[in-house]
């Protein structure tokens, strides 16, 4: 069985007519990273919420090391889902220094096990010279680490970012995705993350491509480029 698994999820907004994820099955093994890709608007924030625990699909299932979180009677909600997320603004808290940003996740661990798990991570992300540093005192791409180090620092197990390289330029991006993947790699944590740059496949075990809320096709990255399965395909990884 898949580490994450979901099957044949609906999702739609409450003021809207329209099913924005349509019979979307969502699978990931154990230490891959996947790339959610496609459009604007296709769907690919709705899903990672729904994989979050931040948005109830009407229809489907879900398990994740075979825990079900979602199914016809259950729900897990976000905070009991113990899954690391990442957003697109990094959301540190920034009346916090570094260390205190870090520390939060893990407040029900001892003290000296969560200060010693901060080490840990800052070192991973490179950033442990900046521990007493707060948010505003980095630079976006050191912000991003540190919301980086903030959900790894639990051992989430589950990883989720929600375009983790928009908000970087274009020179550093390139960096910082092949630094994310080492860490990501390093951690053994299987993370999902959602993309609309296809430059961003490189990093990726796989990929799922979303168009207009439904899955259009799936694969490793070499699978996809090889045999993009219809023009929005080709028209997503822009071959
Ligand atoms: N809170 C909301 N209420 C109603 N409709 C919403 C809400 N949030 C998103 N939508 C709609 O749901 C659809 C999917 O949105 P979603 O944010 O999942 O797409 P996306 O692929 O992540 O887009 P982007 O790449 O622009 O971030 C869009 O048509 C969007 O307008």
């Amino acid at each position: 069985m898949n580490y994450i698994d979901s099957k044949s999820l609906y999702f739609r907004y409450r003021n809207s007519t329209e099913d924005v994820l349509k019979n979307v099955d969502f699978n990931a093994n154990k230490g891959e990273i996947t790339a959610i890709i496609g459009e604007s608007g296709s769907g690919k924030s709705t899903l990672l919420r729904i994989l979050a625990g931040l948005e109830v699909p009407q229809k489907g299932e879900l398990a994740i090391n075979d825990r079900v979180l979602i199914d016809e009677e259950i729900f897990i909600p976000v905070e009991k889902r113990g899954i690391g997320m990442v957003f697109q603004d990094y959301a540190l808290f920034p009346h916090l220094s570094v260390e205190k940003n870090i520390l939060f996740g893990m407040n029900k661990m001892k003290k000296e096990s969560a200060s010693k798990r901060t080490c840990e991570v800052l070192d991973l992300v490179s950033m442990k010279e900046f521990i007493k540093r707060y948010p505003h005192e980095l630079s976006g791409g050191q912000q991003q680490r540190v919301a980086l180090a903030r959900a790894l620092a639990p051992k989430p197990g589950v990883i989720l970012l929600d375009e983790p390289f928009s908000n970087l330029d274009a020179n550093l991006q390139g960096k910082i995705r092949n630094e994310l993947k080492t860490i990501l790699k390093t951690s053994g944590e299987t993370a999902i993350f959602v993309s609309h740059d296809k430059d961003d496949l490189e990093i990726a075990d796989r990929v799922v491509i979303l168009n207009k809320g439904e899955v259009i096709q799936t694969g490793t990255p070499a699978d996809i480029f090889e045999n993009p399965k219809n023009e929005y395909v080709r028209h997503i990884l822009g071959i």
